[in-house]
């Protein structure tokens, strides 16, 4: 996950550059706040890199850039503050509906993660209690019977305590959508704890910000994960 805010060009062409030895399968850019509005110039340093596709990941609608490949349009099935779960998305459906976007409908469930994070102070929102994982399931069975394509668990940007292991089992085994993790994974082994409980795709934004070098060790854990998975 790239945040337009923080990402200095220089160090973007240097991680575009390596993501395809690396394998890493998207790009997801955004931000709760964003206050560059450099998303296009993002989106375009990354194109000069390599292929690997981008996936806006919007904190409202002014994070809508027509040049990425996708969005995850995101409504906040933990809270229940309308605004975040329908409201912005009036506003944005005519801008996505020109801009030719590929529409991801994504559960996104915020986690307790033992501090504040920027998106439960921005949405007004309560994030699901981190030892309720039957709670967190029932919120992912919901959306996804209401048709959201894909269940995102976040315990939020530079997270104390990943989303533990429990939940994100008990929610791979309600839905049947890919389940997406991220928030405060910062090392091999919560990457691979991550993985092992069930989660398709691990989101890793600090981590890779604050040392680049977790980048190879996060593709070595990856890569063990899937071989094993396939001798099973
Ligand atoms: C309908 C459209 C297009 C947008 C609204 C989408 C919704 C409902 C968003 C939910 C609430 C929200 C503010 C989500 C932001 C998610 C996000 C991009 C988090 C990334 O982490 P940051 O919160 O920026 O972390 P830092 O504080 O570390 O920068
Ligand atoms: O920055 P980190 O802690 O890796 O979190 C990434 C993402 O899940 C935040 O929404
Ligand atoms: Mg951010």
């Amino acid at each position: 996950m790239l945040d337009p805010d923080k990402i200095k060009q220089d160090e973007l062409s240097v991680l575009a550059t390596r993501a395809d030895q690396f394998a890493v399968d998207f790009f997801l850019v955004g931000g709760s706040l964003v206050t560059e509005y450099i998303h296009k110039e993002v989106i375009a340093t990354i194109r000069q890199h390599t292929d690997i596709p981008v996936i806006l990941f919007p904190g409202n609608p002014l994070h809508i850039e027509p040049s990425a490949d996708a969005i995850l349009l995101l409504s906040l099935i933990s809270g229940r503050n309308p605004e975040f779960l329908i409201g912005q998305h009036v506003i944005a459906a005519p801008l996505l509906k020109r801009s030719g976007l590929e529409i991801l409908s994504t559960g996104y469930m915020l986690v307790d993660s033992g501090t504040q994070t920027t998106v439960s102070y921005i949405s007004g929102t309560t994030p699901l209690p981190h030892d309720k994982p039957d709670v967190a399931a029932c919120t992912a069975l919901a959306g996804e019977m209401l048709g959201l394509q894909i269940m995102y668990l976040d315990a939020g940007s530079g997270a104390r305590w990943p989303v533990p292991p429990a939940m994100i089992a008990a929610v791979q085994a309600a839905v049947d959508c890919p389940v997406l993790v991220g928030g405060g994974i910062n090392s091999g082994e919560k990457a691979y704890n991550a993985l092992k409980a069930g989660a398709d795709v691990i989101v890793i934004g600090n981590g890779i910000e604050q040392n680049p070098e977790l980048l190879p060790e996060l593709a070595a854990v990856v890569r063990e994960f899937n071989q094993s998975v396939v001798q099973a």
